[in-house]
């Protein structure tokens, strides 16, 4: 029996527990400091057995995931290299910055165990067990950060594991992942949020701008609703990272002051063209469950009763839907649903069959 011990069993941590719960082989054991969540654990089902005493959790796990915020991985590790680990044992985290973790564990110079850094690049703006999912890893990338001296051996051992999330697994140093990652993760959560607060300080003043918002503000600000004391220890763990992107941020943003002083159209015009062609290029299919994978989308009238009559017409097909999100829906205005599927084929099959009564966008 492979056991898996998981600190911090939240969105991350849970979905980590819910890919081996119930896997032939497998026991998985969640702690909490506190005895409530190690309760609702236990009742939600999402591991075998929860603690709230570290030993108890780390004995004889050939596995522990870190999965706590990234402020708290540091003293975790200190912790656990005061703990007897069964030998072998591979510690590794789930924490979205790789070098300070990576540095701190290469200085604990653990004896017998192994720590190798990870962070699936897959997760949400909501958090909590609540919000875990056995399919948030699928197709996703999933970051190692193994240490130089880390045995081959060690590091297949892990990679072997995380195949049954069903993640991609790619290995990529500790400070080159910060800077990569600051870059499409960290700044763009920061520049949502202050997207965000400036038309939060408008809407002060007049609040149309808060009904107005439509697509586009919802589209790049869905990652401001993430959670504050995750990001807040994320953005002042990269915080070097930050102030050199974001000095390349204004620079970006001057660019536009400029274009726009100058009524440089064709100027605006290439940067939209240049973005777009970047844009079209990343590899749309290689996404967590939450931005699911084969996405169609169904304009529909606000009247009760119509995402029943859209399910059941799939259903009556055995179309079968991964999920179903509406994305404008107010009074009086028509809504757009959109309808995720694990495959092209039901997709496809999902349009033509919609298109007779809806207008459908693929
Ligand atoms: N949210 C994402 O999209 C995402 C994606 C990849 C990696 N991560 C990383 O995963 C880790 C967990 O984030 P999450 O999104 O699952 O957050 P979460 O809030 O859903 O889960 C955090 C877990 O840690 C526990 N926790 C919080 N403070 C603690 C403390 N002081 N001591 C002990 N336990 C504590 C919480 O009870 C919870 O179980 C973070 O390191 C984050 O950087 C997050
Ligand atoms: O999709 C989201 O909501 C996320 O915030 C996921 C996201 C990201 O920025 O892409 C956030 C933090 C991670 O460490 C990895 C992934």
């Amino acid at each position: 029996m492979i056991k898996i011990a998981i600190f911090g069993v939240g969105l991350i941590g849970g979905s980590i527990a819910l890919c081996y719960k119930g896997k032939p082989g497998y026991t998985v054991v969640g702690h909490s400091p506190n005895p409530k969540s190690v309760e609702k654990l236990l009742k939600r089902n999402v591991v075998d057995m929860a603690t709230t005493s570290m030993q108890e959790a780390v004995e004889g796990a050939d596995y522990i995931f870190l999965c706590v915020p990234v402020g708290m991985l540091e003293d975790y590790l200190l912790q656990l290299s005061k703990l007897p680990l069964k030998p072998g044992c591979v510690i590794t985290d789930v924490g979205s910055t790789k070098a300070s973790v990576t540095e701190c564990a290469s200085k604990l110079a653990l004896e017998g165990v192994y720590f190798i850094g990870g962070h699936p690049m897959a997760g949400s703006e909501r958090h909590g067990v609540e919000a875990a999912s056995s399919h948030l890893f699928e197709n996703a990338f999933y970051v190692l950060t193994p240490a130089l001296g880390t045995p081959q051996e060690v590091v297949d051992r892990l990679t072997d594991l995380l195949k049954i999330t069903k993640a991609q697994i790619v290995q990529v140093e500790a400070k080159e992942h910060d800077d990569i990652v600051g870059a499409i993760s960290h700044l763009p959560h920061i520049i949502a949020v202050a997207l965000v607060n400036q038309v939060r300080g408008y809407n002060e003043s007049n609040p149309l701008y808060q009904n107005l918002a439509a697509g586009g503000f919802r589209d790049i600000t869905r990652i401001a609703s993430s959670e504050p004391t995750i990001w807040r220890d994320i953005l002042l763990n990269n915080r070097d990272v930050l102030l050199r992107l974001l000095r390349d941020w204004n620079v970006e943003i001057d660019r536009f002051v400029d274009l726009l002083n100058n009524n440089d159209g064709d100027g605006i015009a290439d940067q939209f063209r240049i973005a777009g062609e970047f844009r079209g290029q990343l590899p749309e299919r290689r996404k967590g469950m939450i931005t699911s994978l084969y996405d169609i989308y169904v304009d529909i009238p606000d009247h009760p009763g119509i995402i029943g009559q859209i399910t059941t017409l799939l259903g009556n097909q055995r179309i079968n839907l991964s999920n179903i999100q509406i994305i404008e829906s107010r009074e009086d205005v028509p809504g757009v649903l959109r309808l995720s599927f694990r495959n092209q084929e039901d997709a496809d099959r999902a349009a033509e069959l919609l298109k007779i009564n809806y207008t459908v966008r693929i």
